[in-house]
């Protein structure tokens, strides 16, 4: 797994570096990193243009000295002080050694082959003053590449959130671990691709805030059938969700838990027609949850309709003591009664996007891990919070944010796929919040590998399941299958 810090665990990590190391030695390290992934991004450095925006604290610094860097190597270097009293004074000293200078902002940056956002890092405060802003706008409009120095300015490391303007930047360079910031809400947008340079920091870093899975650990929750499983001990996974009149859902949840985990699912509901035909490996009852038979998960929700019996069907699924998955309209009718999860006993899940989320009381504003934390806590469930960087949190604060998809999945009925994958890995009996994470991984990877051929839809994300799977496996896809000799 990858660990996700706030801004305060980096700080207290470098401290003890700080304190014994030579003076100055962790920004030169840091520099010397952040210059390599702008010489490699510029191919050729001789002769480009590169300015650099510098503030007041070290993120400015680590900016001038990688534009010393630079300048040795040929490229015309300008800085753009935003308080030329103020400037790194090491910074500024070893840039002129080399032969760069101090300039004035939007003419310099609108002919720059490279801009290199030195103003805010982990020091920065609130939103960007009106100068710092201008010079975010201009580098937005020129033609340059756009790298932030660790932290885009006007983006809070710690959460993400993003109050006005921001840098936008391609890459981020980002220094000794990488901040929660970088990967999640309105932050994951203005960071473009992180680049994370060593500077020693390992043990120095306590337990991260969050945790991004790797596709190895997606893996590590997909338990292979053994020679003595049969289709009832991979788990058996029971599906609410569509309609009569809407069995879309029905036939995209039931056959996203088929292709994750095909030991059985069993279909409750009124799109009973629609999930039998679409998929004759299901078992299917148009009866209510108690007459599909034993189950060793549900997910409820998807297309179901908030009537009153869709609510007594929710009822009786949470009243059981198996895990449970709650989606669409399962959460609208759950957020006007959250006692029903509260009761619970046994791992629940609820998958909402941001409406959804905010018909539990509060918006998810800027602070997406917390606005999930505080959910999963007040419910003692696990939440997971759909977005492009969907967040997972249980109620003891573990939280996850996931690293995979493709904004092509924002279209209708992916999040239908997402339940009935949640749903089968439930059934394999992982912990709620592994499942969950687990499975936004999952399936951000088949949307990955559905946008592979251009536009997707939902049910491409269940005809490629197969093949996200085998590639969280690093099973390479022949076509063959694996044979031992
Ligand atoms: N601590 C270290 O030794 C290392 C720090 N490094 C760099 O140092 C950075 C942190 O440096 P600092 O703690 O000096 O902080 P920053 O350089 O991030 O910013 C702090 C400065 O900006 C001002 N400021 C804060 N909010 C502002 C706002 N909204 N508008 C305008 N000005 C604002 C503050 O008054 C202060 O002068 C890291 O992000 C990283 O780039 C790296 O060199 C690695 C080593
Ligand atoms: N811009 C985006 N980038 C990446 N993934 C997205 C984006 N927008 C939505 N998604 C993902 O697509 C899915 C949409 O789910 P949901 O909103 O429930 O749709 P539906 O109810 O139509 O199935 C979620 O998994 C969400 O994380
Ligand atoms: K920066």
């Amino acid at each position: 797994m990858i660990g996700l810090y706030t801004a305060e665990e980096v700080r207290a990590a470098e401290e003890p570096l700080l304190a014994t190391g030579p003076e100055g030695a962790l920004m030169q390290q840091a520099a010397t990193g952040l210059a390599t992934v702008c010489a490699r991004l510029l191919d050729d450095v001789y002769g480009r243009r590169v300015v650099l925006l510098v503030g007041t604290g070290n993120n400015g610094g680590d900016a001038l000295h990688a534009g010393a860097f630079l300048a040795r190597r040929g490229a015309r270097v300008t800085a753009v002080l935003l308080d030329p009293e103020r400037a790194h004074p090491a910074g500024l000293a070893a840039l002129r050694r080399a032969g760069g200078r101090v300039g004035t902002g939007a003419d310099a940056i609108a002919r720059a082959d490279l801009v290199l956002d030195g103003m805010l890092g982990i020091g920065g405060r609130g939103g960007l003053r009106p100068e710092a802003a201008e010079l975010a706008r201009a580098a937005a409009d020129g033609a340059g590449i756009t790298i932030a120095v660790d932290v885009p300015s006007g983006v809070d490391a710690s959460t993400g959130a993003v109050d006005g303007p921001a840098f936008p930047a391609m890459h981020t360079v980002t220094f000794g671990a990488v901040k929660l910031g970088l990967v999640v809400g309105e932050g994951r947008g203005y960071a473009g691709e992180v680049h994370l340079v060593d500077i020693g920091l390992g043990a120095h870093l306590p337990t991260p805030s969050a945790w991004r899975f790797t596709d190895a650990d997606a893996a590590a929750r997909l338990a292979l059938p053994a020679p003595d499983d049969d289709k009832y001990s991979q788990g058996v996974v029971g599906i609410v969700a569509g309609s009569a009149t809407y069995p879309g859902a029905g036939v995209l949840c039931t056959g996203a838990a088929l292709r994750t985990r095909p030991g059985l699912v069993r279909y409750a509901g009124t799109a009973a027609g629609g999930v039998r035909a679409a998929w004759p490996e299901a078992i299917v009852t148009e009866g209510r949850p108690g007459d599909a038979g034993r189950v060793q998960s549900w997910v409820v929700g998807p297309g179901m309709g908030t009537d009153d019996d869709a609510r007594s069907v929710l009822a009786e699924v949470l009243a059981t003591d198996l895990p449970v998955i709650v989606d669409a309209d399962g959460l609208t009718m759950l957020a006007e009664q959250q006692d029903l999860v509260r009761a619970r006993r046994a791992a629940t899940v609820l998958t909402p996007h941001d409406r959804e989320f905010a018909r539990f009381g509060t918006e998810p504003g800027g602070d997406r891990v917390a606005a999930a934390r505080d959910l999963a806590a007040d419910l003692g469930c696990v939440v997971l919070l759909k977005g492009d960087a969907t967040v997972v949190a249980d109620a003891d604060g573990t939280a996850f944010v996931n690293g995979t998809g493709t904004p092509w999945l924002a279209t209708a009925g992916t999040g239908d796929v997402l339940s009935g994958i949640t749903g089968a890995l439930l059934a394999t009996g992982l912990p709620g919040v592994e499942a969950a994470a687990a499975a936004a991984h999952l399936h951000g990877r088949a949307g990955q590998l559905a946008a592979e051929r251009g536009p997707l839809i939902a049910g491409d994300l269940v005809r490629r399941l197969p093949d996200a799977i085998q590639r969280v496996r690093g099973v390479p896809h022949s076509g063959l299958g694996h044979w031992e000799a």
